[in-house]
């Protein structure tokens, strides 16, 4: 029972969502389903009455009394409802495309709301929203089904009323005939389809599966490395295990659908049989035989009308739920109101920070760690080490499951975070290539100067990208990335857009992150960002993330993690005397470029 008023409150939400993306539209839609629902009960009700009218006295028809009149009515809302019906037919595809619309622009402000980045990292969470934006037929589905439910419904109170006034046991049979329908139905809708979890992640698997030899940016290893039947085989198995679960579910509905069907039309018949036999011993007139067997027809294609978006609606249910639970999910507030100072005197202090995403092991585990302001401090340290993870705690992607980050002598909580991040910019590991042109590939980073085509360029310069601007066949107006047929470029030059797109903040901001900012650089550019980077972080804090150990020694600060340990922090000097790790790694790292050197 609670699972069927959650299914109606998803239901409700989704009839909301209609309004909302256009209300007179929706109203229109409904309404003249709701006309047309009604005109079936109608007929039958005019017809009997015709007949009846016809047989006591066939002199009013002819004329022209209320039988007449009531032929001509019937005519007329037929017509009507003719010509409304492809009005409806269009508004109802526009209003999908309008609903969809609303759908996506709720599910980008609902994804802004997000403080942190930890939804995106729930791989159910997130996928679910995926497919439900893949599913454009669902919400053309959505206003049928809440169209025929309507219909429906006037279907089954237009054929109850009518059969009532000639047999009033019979609505009750049928009701008495719904009620376990409706039970075992939900019941069912619970098991099988699309409501299991098996399912969804089985449809998922196959969706990814089938994308890896389709995709552009795989297409070099899967060619590489010749593994598209690899693939096939994967999606083979995984579609074989769905079309399996599914056809079991296909078949339980079928046994299930007709034994409800049997039973119905065993009723239906034995009480119209009841009904003929008392017509031919004179006991009931033609037309009420007529209405009957009309209203009957009605009440049975109301019911089947009903159960039919019964059984979809419980398919697509899990589309609307999935899309409710995403919009209605809270993720924790954690802004506070503090702005930020103008004049900042001391970093970042963590104190007895730990973290570990969802659920998972103990990522981060550091007792104590400065990264002081003023000064350029470079993270080093083994793949997995914590780095990344580090770095989103700093900027508030990410919060610690225990223990405390400081900024400039406060909890970073205690700072609005839309100051606190205006006041920071960042080049992440995996850093976008927007399908945008070269200027907007910059200017988003500081938006309230994208206009701004002086600071772009200077951005450029900063980050090392104003030489490949030079030599775009359109300069900064070059459309950039293959998605809409701009220009490629190569991962080092993205890179260095990624950098100036930084740097349109290097003014406004006093906290710098860069994350392996260097990986794809030649060591000319590496030498010359680091260079920058000393000059800027005289009055920033700046953190870079580096595995390149002859980067790291030119840093004021630096600290090395290990395992999500601080292991050693101090300068290049300081490191290299104390004779621990990093004097290790860097001794090695030393000798393969002398090495290198000496083969060259
Ligand atoms: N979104 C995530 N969900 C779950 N685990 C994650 C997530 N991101 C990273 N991890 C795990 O956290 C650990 C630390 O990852 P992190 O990216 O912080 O390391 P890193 O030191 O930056 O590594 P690298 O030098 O390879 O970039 C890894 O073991 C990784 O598997």
């Amino acid at each position: 029972m609670p699972e069927l008023k959650k299914t109606a409150s998803y239901a409700w939400w989704g009839i909301k969502l209609m309004y909302r993306a256009n209300p007179r539209r929706a109203i229109f839609v409904l309404s003249v389903r709701l006309m047309e629902s009604t005109l079936g009960p109608l007929l039958v009700w005019l017809s009997a009455m015709v007949i009846d009218g016809l047989i006591r006295d066939y002199s009013a028809f002819s004329e022209r009394g209320l039988f007449f009149w009531m032929v001509v009515l019937f005519v007329i809302l037929t017509i009507l409802v003719e010509v409304l019906e492809p009005i409806v037919e269009m508004n109802k595809k526009l209003l999908t495309v309008q609903i969809q619309k609303h759908i996506d622009e709720l599910l980008m402000e609902k994804a802004n709301e997000f403080e942190d980045i930890a939804p995106f990292d729930d791989q159910n969470f997130y996928n679910k929203i995926k497919v439900i934006r893949h599913n454009d037929y669902v919400t053309e589905l959505w206003l049928d089904m809440t169209s025929n439910t309507f219909g429906g419904l006037v279907q089954i109170i237009g054929g109850t009323i009518l059969i009532w006034t000639v047999f009033p046991l019979a609505p009750v049979l049928f009701v008495i005939m719904a009620l376990p329908r409706v039970f075992a139905e939900a019941k069912l809708n619970n098991v099988t389809f699309e409501g299991r979890a098996e399912v969804q992640e089985l449809r998922r698997r196959s969706e990814y599966y089938m994308s890896i030899p389709l995709s552009h940016e795989l297409a070099n290893e899967v060619k590489m490395y010749g593994l598209t039947s690899f693939f096939k085989k994967k999606y083979k198995d995984a579609s074989h295990e769905l079309i399996k679960m599914l056809s079991g579910d296909q078949r339980k509905w079928t046994l299930h659908n007709m034994g409800w069907g049997i039973a119905e039309a065993a009723v239906s018949g034995m009480v119209l049989l009841l009904i003929v036999s008392q017509a031919s011993s004179g006991g009931i007139a033609v037309g009420a035989l007529l209405l009957f067997i009309g209203a009957l027809y009605q009440l049975r294609e109301g019911i089947n009308e009903l159960f039919a978006v019964f059984a979809i609606g419980a398919r697509e249910m899990v589309n609307l739920r999935n899309m409710a639970e995403f919009l209605s999910f809270q993720s924790p507030k954690t802004s506070g109101s503090l702005p930020v100072p103008a004049r900042i005197h001391q970093g970042f202090v963590l104190e007895q920070v730990k973290f570990s995403y969802k659920g998972q092991r103990e990522i981060l585990n550091i007792d104590h760690l400065m990264l002081p302001h003023g000064k350029v401090t470079v993270l080093v340290g083994d793949n997995g080490a914590g780095k990344s993870t580090l770095v989103k705690l700093l900027l508030r992607m990410l919060h610690a499951d225990s223990g405390s980050i400081y900024y400039n002598g406060m909890p970073l909580e205690a700072y609005d975070m839309d100051a606190f991040r205006s006041n920071a910019t960042a080049v992440f590991q995996d850093f976008v290539r927007y399908e945008a042109t070269m200027n907007t590939n910059i200017a988003v980073g500081d938006m309230e100067h994208y206009k701004d085509m002086d600071a772009v360029m200077r951005s450029a310069v900063l980050g090392g990208a104003d030489g490949i601007a030079a030599k775009l066949p359109q300069g900064y107006e070059t459309e950039l990335g293959r998605f809409f047929g701009g220009t490629p470029l190569s991962g080092g030059q993205w890179q260095r857009v990624a950098m100036a797109r930084a740097y349109m903040r290097d003014q406004s901001a006093q906290v710098l992150v860069f994350d392996e900012p260097t990986s794809a650089l030649d060591p000319y550019m590496e030498h010359e960002v680091m260079r920058r980077l000393k000059q800027l972080g005289q009055n920033k804090t700046v953190v870079i993330i580096s595995h390149r150990l002859s980067t790291a020694r030119l840093a004021d600060h630096i600290v090395l993690l290990q395992e999500g340990n601080v292991l050693e922090t101090g300068d290049h000097l300081t490191l290299m005397k104390r004779g621990g790790v990093y004097a290790e790694l860097y001794d090695m790292q030393a000798s393969k470029y002398q090495e290198a050197g000496h083969n060259q």
